[in-house]
């Protein structure tokens, strides 16, 4: 299908975008629009009546807004002080640590007087678009005296597994951002590492300004980039509730369609942030339920790989820079970036299709019988799919379950890859079952399997493939990993 860009081809949803009251204050979904639109501007069928057109958007956006009180989207007000207390003790512990390492290091003492180290949230947290599950993503930035070898990794690490609060504390010292990773009064955290050419890092120390970041390296340059890109959407986005409102949304319908998760080959928090922003950086006075349709029309129709940037005159900038993926979305903050994926072909077809899906559903501003439950329904696996594969994980405790899962996951798109080229379309359901009936802590993935040609699939090949790619670099102590093929009938409830 031919592309055609949102602002170039007048639609239904260019008619309620373009004409229609600012959010902020939600009763105004209510007061009749300001402008009506002028039939010669616009392609609708005849015989238009615009005011019907204005009240089943108002209509659609309310129900919106209602649909995400049901379903508990924004966390409560409890939770919320929670995750306050959580970071502030956090930083706690942080200036507390500075201060020990700036003793090892035997700094003098009015440098030890002085130094400072603090932790910046950032990710859905920091965007203030997080829901009850989500991590807390928070850099650790500190100055340039403090190692992410020692000071970071085992002196951090050690005073932080010593808390009461702190659960499940693990290193990931191998990933391109590397981080701690644990749980503090149940909270999961995310905790990456910036180190900056300076004594004393403010408590909001601004990571944008040039003077912090003289000659740091290449780990602390890429550790900033979340923080860097949620300042950019912050900086971009005119009316940051409205945005976070309209994120949300988005984001609960990828996970409810099982197209949200960067690991399993989906969509992750920076890819729907840069998406959504994309199309209300285009409408910003469009009400909730336009941007829902408009970004559906958008993305169903996006003529991949083309790539999905924010800022004007990206393209001619990225010339020349080969970005191999099917998908290609740029970080906010960079011209030369783009948010790494790991979606494969099965993937690619699998969100393209939700958001034909999404526009199927919603284009119709008149449908009668149209609701939101429909749109954010759960994606039907076992009626999608005949024959499933299983993955079990599983570690003799659960501390070392959460080390050895979390490996397996980073793994997981060498997995998709080899069974695309053996068998065919596969579709890893990123939901996490466990499995009631093994004594062992476990957990469960469910891959729906479409073959090529026959139903053939050697699981002892595929497993052996899997184990020589999970086997590889792992530090930790492997748990097992069990793979077999379902039938749909055989899937627990
Ligand atoms: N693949 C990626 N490419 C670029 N940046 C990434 C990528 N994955 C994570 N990040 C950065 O790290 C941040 C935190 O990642 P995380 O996986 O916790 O997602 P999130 O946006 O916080 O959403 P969630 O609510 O699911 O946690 C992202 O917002 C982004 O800034
Ligand atoms: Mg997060
Ligand atoms: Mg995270």
């Amino acid at each position: 299908m031919e592309f055609q860009s949102p602002t170039s081809r007048p639609t239904r949803s260019d008619v309620v975008l373009n004409h229609h009251p600012p959010f902020p204050i939600i009763h105004r979904f209510l007061l009749p629009p300001p402008l009506l639109p002028t039939p010669s501007t616009v392609l609708l069928p005849v015989p238009f009546n615009p005011s019907l057109f204005f009240t089943m958007d108002n209509q659609r956006s309310i129900s919106l807004l209602q649909f995400m009180v049901d379903e508990g989207l924004v966390p409560s007000v409890e939770e919320e002080d929670k995750r306050k207390s959580v970071i502030r003790k956090l930083k706690q512990v942080v200036s507390s640590w500075i201060k020990k390492v700036a003793c090892l290091h035997q700094l003098p003492e009015h440098q030890i007087a002085v130094t400072s180290a603090t932790v910046l949230t950032y990710g859905s947290y920091g965007l203030g678009v997080h829901s009850s599950g989500s991590d807390i993503d928070a850099l650790c930035v500190a100055p340039f005296f403090a190692s992410i070898a020692e000071d970071f990794f085992i002196v951090l690490h050690d005073m932080l597994k010593r808390r009461p609060e702190v659960s499940y504390i693990h290193c990931v010292k191998n990933a391109k951002v590397p981080l701690m990773r644990f749980k503090f009064e149940g909270v999961s955290i995310d905790l990456p590492y910036a180190r900056l050419n300076v004594l004393y890092v403010p408590e909001n120390v601004d990571i944008l300004n040039p003077f912090f970041l003289r000659n740091i390296d290449d780990t602390s340059w890429k550790s900033l980039s979340g923080v860097r890109a949620n300042k950019y959407i912050f900086h971009l986005v005119p009316n940051i509730e409205k945005f976070q409102c309209i994120l949300r949304c988005l984001k609960l319908w990828a996970k409810r369609r099982g197209v949200y998760g960067t690991l399993l080959g989906y969509l992750g928090g920076v890819h729907m942030t840069v998406l959504a922003a994309y199309v209300f950086l285009r409408h910003p006075d469009a009400t909730l339920n336009a941007l829902i349709m408009n970004f559906f029309e958008t993305f169903a129709f996006w003529p991949w790989p083309t790539p999905v940037m924010l800022q004007e005159g990206m393209l001619a900038a990225i010339d020349g820079i080969e970005t191999r993926s099917l998908m290609p979305i740029f970080l906010p903050s960079s011209r030369y970036e783009h948010c790494h994926t790991n979606i494969t072909r099965s993937t690619f077809f699998r969100i393209r299709n939700e958001f034909l899906r999404g526009h199927e559903m919603t284009k119709d501003i008149l449908k009668p019988d149209f609701l939101w439950d429909n749109v954010f329904e759960p994606f039907p696996y076992t009626e999608r799919y005949s024959r499933f594969l299983k993955i079990c994980l599983s570690s003799p405790n659960h501390y070392a379950l959460v080390e050895w899962v979390g490996w397996v996951k980073s793994r997981f798109r060498g997995l998709l890859v080899h069974l695309e080229i053996t068998q065919g379309f596969c579709d890893p359901n990123p939901t996490e079952y466990v499995d009631s009936e093994r004594t062992e802590p476990n957990v469960v993935f469910y891959w729906g399997l479409r073959s090529n040609n026959n139903n053939f699939l050697d699981i002892d090949s595929v497993k052996e493939e899997f184990m020589r790619i999970i086997k590889n670099g792992y530090e930790g102590s492997p748990g097992r990993m069990e793979m077999s093929i379902l039938l749909a009938s055989q899937l627990p409830n």
